[in-house]
């Protein structure tokens, strides 16, 4: 037979070969589905599984959790694309899996698994997707960046930004200018006088807590695209961050540069299931994916190619950091000057800011020294976190038998982890807070009245040194300064505290987490076999019938304690699992103490510097969306309006009482993927 007489066969082929994916993912699907099949729960579809209602539910992948629950009760499993889920929505099975699981399962975003590997380690080696020994040995080196007397050494620099916040915002209150030149960005405020975008704000200061408490550099910095840059439609010039995926595609067709914080913005958003690539269909077929991320890689589509481009962002300032740390330690190393590559990190003074990477590097040295020479030749032999995956196709297994060092790899993972994890989550929790504030002025006034009795004061020096003395922003002369709002102050914010926590329950910032099974474990009757991906909706249990009365309506007094006036009696019967905005368990949020520190200092100060309503125009109930993270779409609107007397705080008058914004709508969810 010769060569020309095979070729008829070649599209039969050809045929064969493509169809064989399909053949063998239905074939996974019929097995699936009998491992699943005493678990009730929507009928999926061949190959898309339950994708559909999850995209195309009117109340977006919150709402369609939430009927689900409603229609199959409290356990229920669905799946997407190839991927099953199990959905724990019952308050003691949520505490039970997030206390006895130490896993959290891998994350299955098509952008994610379109991105070729070199990119994403943070996926496997970063701390929150880290598993088992692994895991255990990295939580260990992350924990004094977070202990008691590291937090009260990041208080001054929290405080520094929050105070340059109060200036900036109050400057641009008196000024009756946007500042930043808000530009539309769809979220209806535009760049009328005296409105800013709340997020865009946020994100500025949490942004640079982050830098300068992890790693001592200003992130919002030129050097990394901040101050100025990316001004535009939809974007907001001040911090140079885009508002919604549309303006961050919009701003990256038109080839401009992001800063850091859009890059960090444009990670979550494309994270979004909404945010879907044309090649995201490849997902569904996992035996073609190494295949079409190749192909994906060659031509990207736009979405596709905005997350690559925000992990080569990411990846770009974690190589940056982790150089300068090395060069800046080895010339104080050959100097004499420090032996110590923590800079401070015993446990009574904590671990100074900004060394982060040095406590990582410290950990690497500590367990090469403790492993020794067997250690460092597993290390060698998964030299690089590529290497390991590559190894047996399973990046994930390769995490759960890497060698207690830490390759170079490893330790950028944390960098980019640490990053995105410590800045978007307590920026949209502040937004949120500000939002609801807006639309409930009696609870505004309450907080206001706390923070004028024990903030020390603002006072408005004239002649700012520099625009960054002067908070930023816009033109003008003055500077607002303050004595240190301590920690010992904070804790006596018990309103603000309260405010945040009911803000945190109505738009959870992390509205869901995840756990793995290990092995056969009964949940509510059901088995639920190892490998389980379960789903812990959080945001469920917040709004949760029968548990919160008026779960939608915004009451902070619910988190007062029954000693403070006013405080609403149910906080000691409640459910100690159904307020879980940073989970729980051993896998619960390392940064919590952080981020509240963080937010009630940023929140406190803003309060005293400025009223605030929402800004004609302005979306009331929000429009949010959910992906990753639970975001505001479009951003968030305020009407600026400066308080009174200079600023003094302490009880004074006020410039402008904060209009009612009842008539905006209540503090109801209209989460939307
Ligand atoms: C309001 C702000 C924040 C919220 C709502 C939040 C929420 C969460 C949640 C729900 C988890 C998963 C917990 C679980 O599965 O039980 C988590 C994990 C994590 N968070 Fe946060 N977080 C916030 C701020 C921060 C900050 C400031 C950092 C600082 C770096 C941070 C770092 C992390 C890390 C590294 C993990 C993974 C921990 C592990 O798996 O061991 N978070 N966070």
């Amino acid at each position: 037979m010769t060569f020309l007489q095979l070729l008829p066969g070649v599209p039969l082929v050809l045929l064969g070969v493509l169809a064989l994916p399909v053949v063998i993912t239905l074939v996974q699907e019929v097995i699936t589905k009998r491992k699943y099949r005493h678990i009730p729960g929507p009928k999926p579809q061949p190959i898309s599984g339950n994708l559909r209602e999850f995209l195309t539910s009117p109340g977006g992948l919150l709402g369609c959790l939430e009927g689900w629950v409603k229609q199959y009760g409290d356990l229920l499993t669905f799946r997407l694309g190839s991927r099953q889920f199990v959905l724990v929505a019952d308050p003691d099975a949520a505490r039970n899996v997030m206390v006895r699981l130490p896993n959290h399962a891998a994350m299955s975003n098509p952008n994610m698994h379109l991105t070729k590997w070199d990119l994403r380690s943070m996926d496997v080696w970063g701390l929150l997707m880290a598993r088992d020994d692994y895991w255990r040995g990295l939580r260990a080196a992350w924990q004094p960046a977070f202990s008691p007397a590291s937090l009260r050494g990041y208080q001054a620099l929290m405080d520094r930004e929050a105070v340059a916040l109060a200036g900036r915002l109050r400057r641009q209150a008196a000024a009756g200018g946007g500042g930043g030149g808000g530009g539309g960005g769809g979220g209806g405020g535009g760049d009328k006088a005296g409105e800013i975008e709340v997020m865009s704000e946020m994100s500025r200061v949490t942004l640079a807590v982050v830098g300068t408490a992890a790693y001592g550099v200003d992130f919002n910095s030129p050097e990394y695209g901040g101050s100025g840059s990316g001004s535009g439609s939809g974007s907001n010039g001040s911090t140079g961050s885009t508002l919604s995926l549309a303006a961050s595609l919009e701003a990256f067709r038109s080839g401009r540069q992001p800063s850091l914080v859009s890059a960090c913005n444009d990670f979550f958003r494309t994270m979004s299931p909404a945010a879907r690539s044309s090649w995201s269909w490849a997902v569904a077929l996992p035996c073609l994916l190494p295949a079409v991320r190749h192909l994906a890689a060659a031509a990207p589509d736009p979405v596709l190619a905005l997350h690559i481009q925000s992990r080569q962002v990411l990846r770009q300032v974690s190589t940056k950091l982790i150089t300068a740390w090395r060069d800046s330690h080895t010339a104080a190393s050959a100097n004499g000057s420090s032996t110590n590559s923590t800079s401070g990190s015993s446990s009574s003074t904590g671990v100074a800011p900004g060394s982060f990477l040095g406590l990582m590097l410290a950990a690497r040295d500590r367990s090469r020294k403790e492993g020794g020479a067997a250690a460092t030749a597993k290390d060698g032999a998964a030299a690089t976190a590529k290497d390991a995956a590559a190894a047996d196709g399973s990046a994930a297994a390769a995490a759960a038998t890497m060698a207690p060092t830490l390759t170079d790899a490893q330790i950028e993972a944390q960098v980019q982890t640490f990053l995105l994890a410590g800045f978007e989550t307590t920026a949209n929790a502040l937004t949120f807070a500000v939002y609801l504030l807006a639309c409930h002025p009696e609870a505004a006034a309450r907080l206001r009245a706390e923070v004028d009795a024990r903030l020390p004061p603002l006072t408005t020096t004239s002649a700012a040194a520099s625009p960054e003395e002067a908070g930023g922003g816009s033109g003008g002369g003055e500077a607002v300064r303050s004595e240190l709002l301590t920690l010992e102050t904070l804790d006596k914010l018990v309103y603000t505290e309260a405010v945040l926590h009911e803000a945190l329950r109505l738009f959870p910032p992390a509205h869901a987490t995840t756990r793995e099974t290990d092995k056969d474990m009964t949940i509510q009757g059901h088995r639920i076999p190892a490998g389980s991906t379960l789903w812990l909706s959080i945001a469920h249990l917040h709004t949760r019938d029968g548990v919160w009365p008026e779960p939608q309506a915004f009451r902070p007094e619910r988190f007062l304690s029954p000693d403070v006036p006013g405080s609403a009696p149910e906080l000691a019967a409640r459910h100690p699992h159904v307020h879980l905005p940073f989970g729980s368990g051993p896998r619960m949020c390392i940064g919590w103490r952080f981020a509240m520190q963080e937010a009630k200092t940023v929140l406190s100060r803003l309060v005293q510097a400025v009223d605030f309503t929402l800004a004609p125009g302005q979306a009331a109930p929000l429009d949010t969306v959910a992906g990753l993270t639970l975001a505001p779409r479009n951003g968030v609107w305020v009407r600026l309006s400066p308080r009174g007397g200079g600023g003094s705080g302490g009880g004074g008058g006020r410039g402008q009482e904060v209009a009612t914004a009842a008539a905006k709508g209540a503090a109801v969810r209209s989460a939307a993927a």
